[in-house]
């Protein structure tokens, strides 16, 4: 029986439209004068020092990290220290209203459902954690926060890595055959069923449906059957 979901956002939840056309660029424009007006807060030396040591680049070279970070933008690459800085430059979008974070009317629906049936509702996305919950905070549907039990990102580990999702099955402390895990992203489907979760492949249109012969596949939460 199925007693906690754990759910991506970005191609699952949400449109990859918002995240990339909206999100993406707002944190392109207004990262470089962040890092530069912040250089110092213990938050942004932490990453940026990250930065400096994954690119091989000076940490004091503030124009040639922010160049870093505008590559890695463009490329999305899954970058913690980058998911970090977007973070916070999205914070300030979020609480001028600039933007709202999407959310597909079925996942809005069957996430209420779910959490009114007791199921536990977490995230893993590759966002930071501040990040997803400014995404649910300053949502379409409304503050979802109180949908969600906790939230995991990529201080866990990477989403394609099966010893990313057993250290959050320990997280939540069920044992992983009571636990669904919900992407659009056929790898970390299958690094999830390596950890023995259940999984489901979430095919958002115009996406002709693939199947797959370890994970549910479907269009819409409406469809995700909770396995026995
Ligand atoms: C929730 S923050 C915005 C999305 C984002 O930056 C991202 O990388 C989403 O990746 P996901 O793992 O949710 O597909
Ligand atoms: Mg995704």
């Amino acid at each position: 029986m199925i007693k906690a979901i754990v759910t991506d956002i970005e191609g699952t939840t949400s449109s990859i439209q918002f995240v990339h056309e909206v999100l993406f660029p707002y944190a392109a424009k207004i990262l470089p004068d962040f890092i530069r007006q912040h250089r110092g807060d213990r938050a942004v030396e932490v990453a940026l020092t990250d930065v400096a040591d994954q690119a091989g680049l000076d940490n004091k070279d503030t124009e040639k990290l922010i160049a870093q970070l505008l590559q890695w933008i463009a490329e999305d690459k899954k970058v913690t220290a980058l998911k970090t800085l977007q973070g916070l430059v999205w914070d300030h979008g979020y609480r001028h209203g600039d933007y709202q974070a999407h959310i597909y009317p079925d996942a809005l629906s069957k996430l209420i459902a779910w959490h009114q049936q007791g199921i536990d509702l977490y995230v893993y996305s590759s966002g930071s954690i501040h990040a997803q919950k400014l995404f649910f905070g300053f949502n379409e549907g409304g503050d979802l926060q109180y949908l969600f039990k906790d939230y995991f990102d990529t201080t866990t580990g990477p989403k394609r890595e099966a010893e990313s999702y057993r250290l959050i099955q320990e997280a939540i402390g069920i044992a992983a055959k009571e636990i669904l895990f919900l992407s659009d992203i056929v790898e970390e489907l299958n690094a999830a069923a390596d950890a023995g979760m259940h999984t489901a492949w979430v095919q958002r249109a115009p996406a002709v449906i693939s199947t797959h012969a370890q994970h549910q596949s479907v269009n819409s939460f409406a469809d995700i059957q909770l396995p026995d």
